[in-house]
């Protein structure tokens, strides 16, 4: 089958993005993997597939596979790519667009300067929704939030719909991202495994942060896994409500005031090229 594409990227987390508003998705998993393929195809972290809504409340609906062509439930970098997508294919007029993913109804806004603010809901702390088994666990608190033990680090777990697990490190440059992000990942606690997040606190509101994603590995930024990052450093007493995140893609700016209120990313949001590819 022949398909036509868009190639995104949101500091530098890449997105081959699908427009099924006038025809039904309809890829298989093989396809979406050799789509996903570095090599034998396009290459992409997600590829985001663009619906109709089937709600009167959203604009839209869209969802999120990882390159592995497993779906999942919340992609932050690739909610703000969504809508420079529809906004530039005239999609719509609007500037703020609400969207259904599998799990949460997002609101995002479309800024001047062509950065997108996600409003990406509020933090989930409660662990059977992760899902984490903290059975036979002792929490250390730090200020009073619950840092986990687990795999050798002190995990602070957190959903934005997907599942984050972020530790503190002295040094991202010299974290154990590619050793001890698979182990944190695969480890049975997380019954739908987990993204693992590295932060090193540089101010109370500055972060560098590396997130080894769930299926993809190493990806340039995580948007969920900088609001999972920020959220948790707020909880622990290190950072306050407004926090840039740099990662090694590009800078995020998120803002949480704490309780059940949203956290807000804003970032960028990049098209590189229109594509077609038979599958
Ligand atoms: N690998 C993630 C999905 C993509 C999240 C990341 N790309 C983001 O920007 O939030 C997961 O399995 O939950």
């Amino acid at each position: 089958m022949r398909l036509r594409f868009t190639k995104m990227h949101g500091a530098g987390n890449d997105f081959v993005v699908i427009d099924a508003t006038r025809e039904p998705f309809a890829l298989t998993r093989e396809q979406m993997r050799l789509l996903g393929d570095r090599r034998f195809g396009v290459g992409c972290d997600q590829i985001l597939v663009i619906e109709p809504s089937t709600d009167t409340g959203a604009d839209f609906r869209y969802r999120i596979f990882n390159n592995t062509g497993d779906e999942v439930e919340h992609c932050g970098n690739g909610s703000r790519c969504f809508v420079r997508f529809v906004v530039d294919a005239g999609l719509t007029t609007k500037r703020e667009i609400h969207v259904d993913t599998m799990n949460r109804r997002l609101l995002l806004t479309l800024q001047d300067d062509g950065r997108v603010t996600v409003d990406m809901g509020p933090p989930v702390f409660d662990h059977a929704a992760l899902p984490f088994d903290v059975s036979g666990l002792e929490p250390r608190l730090e200020n009073g939030f619950e840092l986990w033990p687990v795999q050798g680090a002190e995990l602070a777990v957190v959903s934005m719909g997907n599942p984050h697990a972020v530790q503190r490190v002295d040094d991202v440059e010299t974290a154990a991202v590619l050793t001890q992000g698979p182990l944190i990942e695969h480890d049975p606690r997380f019954a739908k495994r987990v993204n693992a997040g590295f932060m090193q606190v540089l101010a109370r509101d500055r972060i560098a942060l590396r997130v080894y994603e769930r299926d993809a590995g190493e990806t340039l930024a995580c948007g969920t896994g900088a609001c999972a990052a920020v959220v948790a450093g707020i909880r622990a007493g290190w950072l306050d409500a407004v926090v840039e995140v740099q990662t090694r893609g590009g800078l995020l700016r998120i803002e949480w005031a704490g309780g059940q209120s949203p956290v807000l990313m804003t970032g960028p949001a990049v098209k590189v090229f229109d594509g077609e590819i038979t599958l």
